[in-house]
């Protein structure tokens, strides 16, 4: 069943890092997040503010030092988001980090509220052989699943996920409002990673918000072209192939009410004939 929309909040503004991530610096990944909040809260004063970071933005795709790279837990990243996170009032939708647990290690979406709290957290389901990502990291077990920021209901999923509709499709039926996508995604599929966006904008009639890196690293060049789309599929900001740069805006989330009674995708679904 069709959850109803949140009817509290109507705006929020988002601010996306489509970053280019120093693949095996973490420290100086985490500084240069540093930088860049501090820089955007002296301009974006207004709250609430969501950030986003891409994936595996730590650490980025040094697949072969993620013994060492990754963090047990996440737990230094972690605190250090926090801390970010209370001293600014912003919440995080913090990309990707490797972490280490229970002996594998793990491709893990953050979210962290304005007061610091770890909201959610999820391992990435779908591995990217693209990438050579499973001989190097487990998959996760657990679906995404919504998490909730000022009352809005929302989801993250991480890159590769965005070709799997039948995740977003689920969350948008459990009542996403927003969907993050997180991705290192390469420029070689560039004309995928748009396309599949805003498809699964227009199917699902919800915001989605993406953060890609950009730059290169091991012979792959990353597409940038981190975007927010309103739940009619239009792109209301769009990030270039290349530069590392970020993007703000305002979104409203009455708008997905509007298209769903334009295009009433939800109540015409037959669920008796497809699950
Ligand atoms: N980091 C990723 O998951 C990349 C996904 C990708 O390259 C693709 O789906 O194509």
């Amino acid at each position: 069943m069709l959850q109803l929309f949140t009817k509290e909040l109507k705006t929020m503004h988002v601010a996306v890092f489509q970053m280019e991530v120093l693949a095996g610096k973490p420290d100086e990944n985490r500084e240069r997040v540093k930088t860049w909040v501090e820089q955007l809260c002296r301009e974006q004063l207004e709250r609430p503010l969501t950030i986003v970071l891409p994936e595996l933005w730590t650490t980025g795709y040094q697949l072969e030092d993620l013994g060492e790279l990754a963090e047990e837990e996440g737990v230094e990243t972690i605190a250090f988001l926090q801390q970010l996170a209370r001293a600014h009032r912003i919440h995080m939708v913090a990309g990707s980090i490797a972490t280490k647990k229970d002996g594998g290690i793990y491709n893990t979406a953050l979210v962290i509220d304005a007061q610091g709290k770890l909201v959610y957290t999820y391992d990435k389901v779908h591995l990217v052989p693209m990438l050579n990502e499973p001989a190097y990291m487990q998959g996760g077990s657990v679906p995404p699943a919504l998490f909730e920021l000022d009352g809005v209901k929302m989801a993250v999923l991480i890159c590769y996920d965005l070709r799997f509709p039948e995740l977003a499709r689920r969350l948008a039926l459990e009542g996403a409002e927003v969907l993050f996508i997180v991705a290192e995604w390469p420029l070689a599929r560039a004309m995928h990673w748009k396309a599949l966006q805003q498809a699964r904008a227009i199917e699902n009639q919800f915001y989605l918000l993406s953060c890609n890196s950009v730059g290169s690293h091991n012979g792959t060049d990353y597409a940038g072209t981190s975007m927010v789309i309103d739940p009619w599929g239009e792109i209301i900001v769009e990030g270039s192939s290349t530069e590392e740069e970020w993007l703000q805006c305002k979104v409203d989330f009455s708008k997905a009410a509007e298209v769903r009674d334009r295009v009433p995708v939800f109540s015409s679904r037959r669920p008796d004939l497809y699950r």
